[in-house]
């Protein structure tokens, strides 16, 4: 029998395409060698060309899927992803203060600001991007924005490395201690570069842009990724360096998907990363 390994929970989204969304998270956990757990906000009708149809799951139920599974298995770390509504996400913050998850407790919360699928349409009502300003940014260990999620938090364009940097500080300052600016919309450079800071010091990742349009659920991924490493007892800069490296590989690694967009491949694991 094997031990227990470290666990991660993702407060998330179902993609019944399975490319995105809680789906995707848990791949990336069992991928970094870390057991997922679920908290399911909502079940979506999608697949590789589209979001059809939403539908929710009872904040009280969401707080009591956080609160069984942390009572129970306990986890290292934990993420959000689609949380829909401002009622999901005040019922997350109210449950991550119960049990312990958030930004300066011994179990990291990482905060993905998920507001619309890749195709655009929106997996976050519109008065919501609000409340995870206000109710989840100052729980947050980690912020992971997009460059569109970015604008609609703190109102910054990013278009340079100076304007991320801004966007940087401008999320720090929203109470998140350290925010990810992810640069994979940034259409046009060569480079796919992504900012960490914690309003003091910046860390630059970055790596050619690699041609594939199958780019479903990266985001997701990186964020889970970067969980699985704070459950795996990472320091934040470490924890990011480690997503980063699954990332660019899951990316390298994409794979086509239907008539639409593809995933990024889960098909490797730990194991493979020191090969040549
Ligand atoms: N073409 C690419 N080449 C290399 N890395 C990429 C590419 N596209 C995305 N990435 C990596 O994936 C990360 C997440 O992508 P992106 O910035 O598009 O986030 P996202 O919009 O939240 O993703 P999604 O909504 O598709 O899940 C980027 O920060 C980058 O590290
Ligand atoms: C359920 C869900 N969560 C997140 C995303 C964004 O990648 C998506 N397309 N679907």
């Amino acid at each position: 029998m094997a031990e227990t390994p470290p666990r991660a929970l993702t407060i998330a989204g179902s993609d019944s395409g399975g490319a995105a969304g809680l789906e995707a998270d848990l791949r990336a956990m069992t991928a970094c060698g870390v057991h997922g757990c679920v908290a399911v906000t909502a079940v979506t009708v999608q697949n590789s060309l589209g979001v059809s149809g939403v539908h929710l799951v009872p904040p009280d139920v969401v707080a009591a899927q956080v609160r069984t599974v942390v009572g129970d298995i306990g986890v290292g770390a934990a993420k959000t992803g689609m949380l829909a509504t401002a009622e999901i996400i005040s019922a997350v913050a109210d449950v991550v203060d119960e049990v312990g998850i958030g930004r300066d407790t011994g179990v990291p919360f990482v905060v993905d600001p998920v507001a619309a699928s890749m195709y655009g349409e929106p997996l976050l009502a519109d008065d919501a991007m609000d409340a995870i300003r206000t109710r989840l940014f100052p729980r947050a260990a980690l912020v992971t924005p997009n460059l569109d999620e970015v604008r609609l938090l703190c109102g910054i364009t990013v278009r340079d490395r100076e304007s991320a940097g801004k966007a940087a500080d401008a999320l720090h300052d929203l109470g998140a201690r350290w925010a990810l600016v992810k640069g994979g919309h940034l259409h046009g450079s060569p480079e796919v570069t992504d900012l960490l800071s914690d309003g003091e010091r910046t860390w630059e990742f970055s790596g050619p842009r690699i041609d594939t349009p199958h780019v479903h659920g990266a985001g997701d991924a990186l964020a889970s990724a970067t969980c699985a490493g704070l459950a795996r007892g990472l320091e934040m800069p470490d924890a990011v360096a480690f997503a980063e490296r699954y990332i660019r590989r899951a990316v390298a690694e994409s794979y086509p998907l239907g008539a639409g967009t593809g995933p990024v491949s889960p098909f490797w694991t730990l194991a493979d990363w020191d090969e040549p």
